[in-house]
């Protein structure tokens, strides 16, 4: 079933930038989409549509047969949860805990409720050190966990990351993406927006690219293997078949793999 659709979406800033061009795609749900573009191709602007902190000038978005306008914002933002690229603007209460306690707070629940949906989110992002610290003079990577378990405490049935993956140490990244897989077992659909053509590849369905306001293309990840189409996005391919591109080789098993590697980091001299 079709969880997220957008009709010929236009944006333009208020300095006459057009930002988004007449966009249109949708997303069946349980589905993990990748959102790939340049800088400046249109990815945080379409994000903030997708739960109506920016309402369409021109076009529709509309999330589960519900199209977002002022009215309907409440269901939106109880459907929709967004983790922004900078933390910061996510935290502001005096501990951890109460951070994450915030959004479920602001739903209308219980006391006991909005308790067991903070304690399950601290434990699913793996943050139970934290919990009574002050956000505030946590590290970037800390604030960036803390900000996505205020949206994983509200359970909403799409998340959507901007750029998860910057600022994490590979420790992290990896808990990142099990934490992902998590939820995504769990039922939600998942969208992020990255520049890593070489994470989105493994991780994600299907990939949207976007090009200067505009859907390039809309797809399975092998999309990202066209050289041409990467080319035109501003995009590399992923580093694995950029390999088994320049040695011409597609290896069928691990061996041939470690063979295609060590040809092309030895080159016969
Ligand atoms: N507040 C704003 N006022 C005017 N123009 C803006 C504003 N925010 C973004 N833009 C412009 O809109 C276009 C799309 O920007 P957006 O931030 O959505 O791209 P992005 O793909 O998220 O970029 P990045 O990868 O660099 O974060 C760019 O040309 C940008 O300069």
């Amino acid at each position: 079933m079709t969880i997220l659709e957008i009709k010929d979406l236009s944006y333009t800033y208020s300095d006459q930038t057009a930002a988004l061009e007449k966009i249109s795609f949708s997303v069946k749900e349980r589905k993990k989409i990748a959102i790939l573009g340049a800088n400046g191709s249109g990815k945080s602007t379409l994000l903030q549509h997708l739960n109506g902190l920016i309402l369409p000038q021109a076009g529709i978005v509309s999330i589960k047969d519900t199209i977002i306008c002022k009215k309907n914002l409440s269901f939106i933002r109880k459907t929709v949860g967004i983790v922004f690229d900078n933390p910061e603007d996510q935290l502001f209460s005096t501990t951890v805990y109460e951070d994450i306690a915030f959004g479920p707070r602001n739903l209308g629940y219980t006391e006991e409720k909005v308790q067991e949906c903070v304690e399950r989110a601290i434990s699913l992002v793996n943050i139970q050190d934290l919990s009574h610290r002050p956000p505030y003079n946590l590290s970037l990577g800390q604030k960036k966990k803390v900000a996505i378990a205020g949206v994983v405490a509200m359970e909403p049935e799409i998340m959507v990351f901007d750029e998860p993956f910057s600022g994490l140490d590979p420790y992290s990244l990896e808990q990142f993406i099990y934490l992902l897989d998590n939820l995504y077992d769990a039922g939600h659909t998942l969208l992020i927006t990255t520049h890593d053509v070489d994470i989105a590849y493994g991780w994600a369905d299907e990939c949207i690219l976007l090009k200067e306001g505009k859907v390039l293309a809309q797809g399975p990840m092998d999309l990202l293997e066209d050289q041409l189409l990467m080319k035109k996005a501003r995009l590399k391919v992923p580093s694995l078949c950029q390999i088994f591109h320049d040695t011409n080789m597609q290896p069928k098993t691990i061996g041939e793999a470690r063979e295609a590697l060590n040809k092309l980091l030895n080159p016969p001299s």
